[in-house]
């Protein structure tokens, strides 16, 4: 009994319940039991003192988040991110398990060599641990079952640029040889949805003010989202491979998806729900069009950011579990390339260190309980992965991934706390809800009164 711990709260958060009791993790960091507490004391007293017990007290004990959407950047660009900074903002922000994306690094994870490159450049500087993506580019089907067997979780591809040059876009004609080679891998293709059509939007806000954030905004319509879900959808009558949707910003493109799910459903597919999911980001649920200022482009990504009645439509497919995670697609880059021309700037928010917060103060005043934070925080990302019996949940049998977390607690979002490399976000000045206090990867501390805790501990996520 000398290696196991006991870790106790009176809000102790599974996936079905808030309760008072503690969580009972063995020498290996996996949770042997949870316990009330009235079990809980009476181990206590058992063990004699050989248990080593952390009270939290009214702190929440809530599962580490999976933030299964963040472009590390590493190597390559690693003046945008690297691998110590978005890991120890990651602990920071109550997250135990990020999942990094394939592109902005170079090169992109797309053979298993460039894998190996990625794991050999985050090996030993990671303060939690770490997935990674495969990505789907033309012609590049071949390597596709070598990075399975090497245990990415999955795959990205786009549907239009992705912005580097590294990783062009597929069609609808490299799709058909990208699920033939993914078919009875048990692996998932994940989508950049937006497709471009004749109409030209672009041109049409040629003679517009490019400070504008809604010049950016009518760029990227709804409507690329919508063409990019029925061309994913048009395939799924002839594949069973899963099929996730990334970043989804429009509602619009949800009630399609949800008419997708049920015909796999009908047809007993047996992945996930249903092989058809789909994720949103905190920026679509906490930011709308309306409150960019004007040249701010740590605004800018891509699908964009709408205005605040797609915001509450998101929410409600959210709760109506019509769309299943909630990541933060951090894709930051240096503060060069975010300039005031929304047209010009890179696209992509910076926010990994905040989700957790950014949900709460969302969900809370939205009248949801801390469950709330598991299921679409950490299980679901979880499930999306292939984690589901490692990560994701307080549950027997899973890593202690842990997060002390007081649900009352404030904070106001500045500079001088950010701890990704370059230090934007458009979050900058606005008071948050939820603040994390400790937490633990594998039962092991990493995050602590403000701190990372010594040498990075995190594990990679991978057979290479
Ligand atoms: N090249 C990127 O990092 N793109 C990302 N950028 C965003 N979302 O603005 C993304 O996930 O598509
Ligand atoms: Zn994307
Ligand atoms: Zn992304």
């Amino acid at each position: 009994m000398t290696e196991c711990q006991l870790f106790l709260s009176k809000r102790l958060v599974t996936e079905a319940k808030i309760f008072d009791g503690g969580v009972l993790v063995d020498d290996r960091g996996v949770i042997l039991d949870i316990l009330d507490r009235d079990e809980a004391e009476k181990l206590i007293t058992k063990s004699k003192g050989k248990l080593k017990v952390t009270d939290g007290g009214d702190w929440a004990l809530i599962a580490g988040v999976v933030d299964s959407h963040v472009h590390v950047n590493e190597p390559g660009r690693t003046a945008w991110e690297g691998f110590r900074t978005a890991t120890n903002a990651a602990a920071a922000g109550g997250i135990t398990t990020i999942v990094d994306m394939p592109l902005n690094s170079i090169p992109p994870t797309t053979t298993l060599e460039n894998l190996k490159t990625k794991v050999k450049s985050a090996t030993g500087h990671v303060y939690v641990d770490v997935g990674f993506w495969g990505g789907v580019i033309v012609g590049n089907q071949d390597s596709l079952r070598d990075l399975v067997k090497a245990g990415v979780v999955g795959f990205k591809c786009f549907l239009c640029p992705s912005g580097v040059d590294e990783f062009p876009n597929v069609g609808a004609e490299d799709l058909e040889l990208v699920f033939n080679a993914l078919e009875g891998t048990g692996s998932v293709l994940a989508f950049h949805a937006e497709l471009e059509d004749d109409c030209c939007d672009e041109k049409y806000v040629e003679n517009q003010d490019p400070e504008e954030y809604k010049t950016y905004l009518e760029s990227r319509p709804p409507r690329m989202e919508l063409n990019a879900i029925s061309l994913i959808t048009s395939f799924l009558e002839r594949t069973d491979v899963r099929v996730h949707v990334v970043h989804v910003s429009s509602a619009t493109v949800v009630p399609l998806l949800e008419k997708a799910r049920a015909s796999r459903l009908a047809r007993g597919h047996q992945g996930w729900r249903g092989g058809v999911t789909a994720e949103t980001c905190h920026h679509y649920l906490t930011l709308s069009a309306g409150e960019v200022p004007r040249g701010h482009s740590e605004y800018k990504c891509a699908p964009p950011i709408r205005d605040a009645d797609n915001k509450e439509k998101l929410w409600k497919y959210l709760l109506d579990d019509k769309l299943d995670l909630v990541v933060s697609d951090h894709s930051p880059c240096t503060p060069d390339l975010k300039c005031s021309n929304t047209l010009e700037a890179w696209g992509g928010i910076s926010s990994v260190q905040f989700g957790l917060s950014l949900f709460w103060t969302q969900a809370n005043t939205r009248g949801l309980d801390l469950k709330a934070i598991t299921k679409y925080l950490s299980s679901g990302p979880a499930n999306l992965c292939g984690l589901q019996d490692r990560k994701g949940a307080l549950k027997k049998g899973l890593d202690a991934d842990l997060v002390y977390f007081d649900p009352d607690g404030t904070f106001v979002v500045t500079p001088e706390i950010i701890r990704h490399k370059n230090k934007m976000t458009p979050y900058i000045g606005k008071e948050l809800k939820g603040v994390v206090k400790k937490t633990y990867v594998r039962g092991q501390l990493v995050f602590s009164d403000g701190d990372v805790v010594g040498e990075p501990k995190g594990k990679l996520l991978i057979n290479v």
